[in-house]
């Protein structure tokens, strides 16, 4: 029985290593990252989750299975959830005005693209990125962090190093597996490149919230 998901993350460990050194999470780990960059990042991240919602839905609906059809509409509540209350937290009655980044909407967009138009084994593999790179970037500054007691932002990583979202995690992975059991070689490597470009991605959307990333023109 192979492994997909621990082929693939092994593959990319240079990407996870390089997120955990961005300064946007040095950081946000040692609570220190300016108020304005964080705003920033919320702001793009509620528009980011409000287009990740739909497209697992989507990932859902091509499943063959109810119970994983179910799982996706679920993660997709679970998200909505997730947003109301760091929202409630981080933006209070400040409502989301702001326009997607460029990185955000290369992100949305190129998750929506693959999900509506190839296989439902790719789409799996680039949203799966959004919840594994989460779940050990969550566990990786709870880990690592010295001062829970008085970090601004702890709200916010608790919500990913916690044990609901790791479960949620795990099953992602499994159902993914499942499909790249089945998968042929050049399926493989097209999940491979998904999951890849999905995690290089994650470490964009972190450099350009730390960068408040403007569009050029
Ligand atoms: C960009 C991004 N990826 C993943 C998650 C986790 O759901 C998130 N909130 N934002």
């Amino acid at each position: 029985m192979i492994n997909w998901f621990n082929t693939v993350r092994k593959q990319t460990e240079s990407i996870l290593e390089s997120i955990k050194s961005q300064e946007f999470i040095t950081q946000l780990m040692d609570g220190t990252l300016p108020k304005d960059v964080f705003q920033f990042y919320i702001e793009q991240d509620a528009l980011y989750l409000s287009e990740y919602k739909k497209i697992l839905t989507q990932v859902g609906v091509k499943c063959t299975e109810s119970s994983e059809t179910q799982f996706f509409i679920n993660a997709a509540s679970g998200i909505i959830e997730v947003e109301n209350a760091l929202h409630q937290t981080f933006l209070k009655n400040h409502t989301v005005i702001a326009e997607p980044s460029p990185t955000c909407e290369l992100y949305t967009s190129y998750l929506s693209r693959v999900v509506c138009n190839q296989s439902v084994e790719e789409g799996l593999a680039a949203v799966l990125p959004c919840f594994t790179i989460y779940k050990e970037i969550g566990d990786y500054i709870l880990k690592n962090q010295t001062n829970k007691e008085d970090n601004p932002y702890q709200d916010w990583i608790n919500t990913y190093g916690g044990e609901d979202f790791a479960t949620s995690v795990n099953h992602a992975i499994d159902i993914t597996n499942m499909y790249a059991e089945d998968a042929n070689d050049k399926t493989l490597l097209r999940m491979n490149t998904a999951f890849r470009k999905a995690s290089q991605l994650e470490w964009m959307f972190w450099d350009s919230a730390y960068n408040k990333e403007q569009w050029k023109i």
